[in-house]
């Protein structure tokens, strides 16, 4: 029996995919919690928290059965969050909650404004372990303060895994944010937490009735737990743990200092592409992002793209081009369905890490009109799926060009209200869908 654990926020298909499928081979143990509501906690202790991951090769789809969750609970259930964020076996903690999940404001500090983050504050402030708090930093922050209360001697590290530039540091923003606002509760987290930052990437749409029925096919097993995934998965992280960590290596994963530019050729390469595709498709009625790149007016905006977000990366041309090729191939796997819709879910706070470095400062590309006059299209003609600022989306993008053009863009950063210029030209192309 292992007595080193990894508690993980938030089973969503991709934790499954790649965190928990990454920690399989290193002697670790993962304690699971779901993000929101019971449902995943549910299907997964159907099999005692094994599961199946179908990866599909471009010719084959092979099944392989992970069994690394000790335990699986709803993140609601305090008690047991508690004991696992305490526990001096627990030496990570890894969150995947979705990029809205961090409650950040476009600048990047917790975001006050909202109701659910203000009740957690509150709740901090009176009654610490009283209730479970409702958001991802709010749960944390209760973990963190269990940990300083229980094994004060015991660092430990949260390690971020969504697709966020600094996954690690915003982390460490949202939960000092809920815990400033304890008095003298902050300092413990400040010296003995190390938020780690990691680039994660693996293609995991959600899976289909058709894939599970093919992951019994292959198993014998019925499992409504199970994940569907490409052949390629890739994992650098901050170097900078401040306990014991589970060798992720042995399943490939890299651990460096220079992880910053990993995330940036990662989210403007890989997602950006994505959002980019999602939005142009979606107004095409195209489905899938191999559908996608079927099309040759598509294709041709991704090479544009690619060149506009070049001079931001920071790494030799031939290693570009290299990633370049490898998803492209990754994109028209055919046998892996990545919808459209799938990937255009809550856009906008997407947008703000896959197209804003583009804006800072740098010359604007008309590929980088096309985003986001494409984005703004979606919500004109109704098609765009959801967003947690949908009823304000929806509300902004209607009326004169120009005008919802203006009105979008200080939806995504207040900042880019006044800049002129690319509300004009994003207003101009919109005329044009
Ligand atoms: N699917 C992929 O291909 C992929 C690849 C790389 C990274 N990711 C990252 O993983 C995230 C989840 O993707 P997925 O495919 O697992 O999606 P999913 O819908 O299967 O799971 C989403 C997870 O996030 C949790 N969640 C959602 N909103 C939340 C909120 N407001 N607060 C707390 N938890 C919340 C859910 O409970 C669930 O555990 C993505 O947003 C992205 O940041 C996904
Ligand atoms: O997972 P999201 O919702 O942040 O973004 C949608 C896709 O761009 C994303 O899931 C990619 O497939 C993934 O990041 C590849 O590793």
């Amino acid at each position: 029996m292992t007595d080193r654990y990894v508690v993980h926020l938030g089973l969503g298909a991709f934790a499954r995919s790649h965190t928990a499928w990454y920690t399989r081979h290193t002697g670790w143990r993962m304690i699971g919690f779901t993000g929101r509501g019971p449902g995943v906690a549910r299907l997964l202790s159907r099999h005692g928290g094994a599961y199946h991951v179908l990866t599909r090769h471009p010719d084959h789809d092979a099944a392989e059965r992970v069994e690394v969750l000790a335990g699986v609970h709803v993140g609601a259930d305090l008690a047991a969050w508690l004991e696992a964020c305490a526990s001096p076996s627990t030496h990570v903690v890894t969150v995947t909650v979705t990029e809205k999940g961090y409650r950040l404001t476009p600048s990047g500090s917790l975001d006050l404004d909202d109701a659910d983050v203000r009740a957690d504050v509150e709740l901090l402030r009176t009654a610490p372990f009283g209730a479970p708090a409702r958001t991802a930093p709010g749960r944390l922050a209760q973990g963190l303060l269990a940990r300083a209360d229980r094994a004060p001697d015991a660092p430990v590290a949260v390690v971020g895994c969504d697709n966020l530039r600094g996954n690690g540091r915003l982390a460490e923003r949202a939960v000092l944010g809920m815990l400033e606002a304890v008095p003298g509760r902050s300092e413990w987290v400040r010296g003995n937490v190390g938020f780690v930052s990691s680039m994660v990437d693996r293609i995991t749409p959600a899976a289909t009735p058709e894939d599970l029925a093919q992951v019994r096919a292959l198993t014998g097993v019925d499992d409504p737990a199970a994940v569907v995934a490409e052949p390629f998965a890739e994992w650098v992280l901050d170097d900078a743990f401040p306990a014991q960590r589970p060798r992720w290596e042995v399943a490939g994963a890299v651990l460096t200092s220079q992880v910053a530019g990993h995330e940036l050729r990662k989210l403007l390469v890989l997602n950006g592409a994505h959002t980019l595709l999602a939005h142009t498709g979606l107004l095409k009625d195209v489905r899938t992002v191999a559908g996608a790149i079927a099309r040759p007016e598509l294709l041709e905006l991704l090479t544009a793209w690619w060149q506009a977000v070049r001079p931001l990366l920071p790494f030799p041309a031939p290693e570009v081009d290299a990633y370049e090729r490898a998803v492209l191939e990754r994109f028209r796997n055919a046998r892996i369905e990545h919808r459209l819709t799938q990937i255009a879910t809550d856009a906008a706070e997407k947008l703000r890490v896959r197209v804003l470095p583009l804006l800072n400062g740098n010359a604007v590309e008309q590929v980088v009109v096309e985003q986001l006059a494409a984005w703004i299209a979606c919500w004109r003609a109704g098609v765009a799926p959801d967003d947690p600022l949908g009823p304000r989306l929806a509300r902004a993008a209607r009326g004169v060009p120009q005008e919802a053009a203006a009105r979008m863009l200080a939806l995504l950063d207040p900042a880019l209200a006044d800049d002129h210029d690319l509300r004009t030209r994003v207003g101009d192309r919109l005329r044009d869908f």
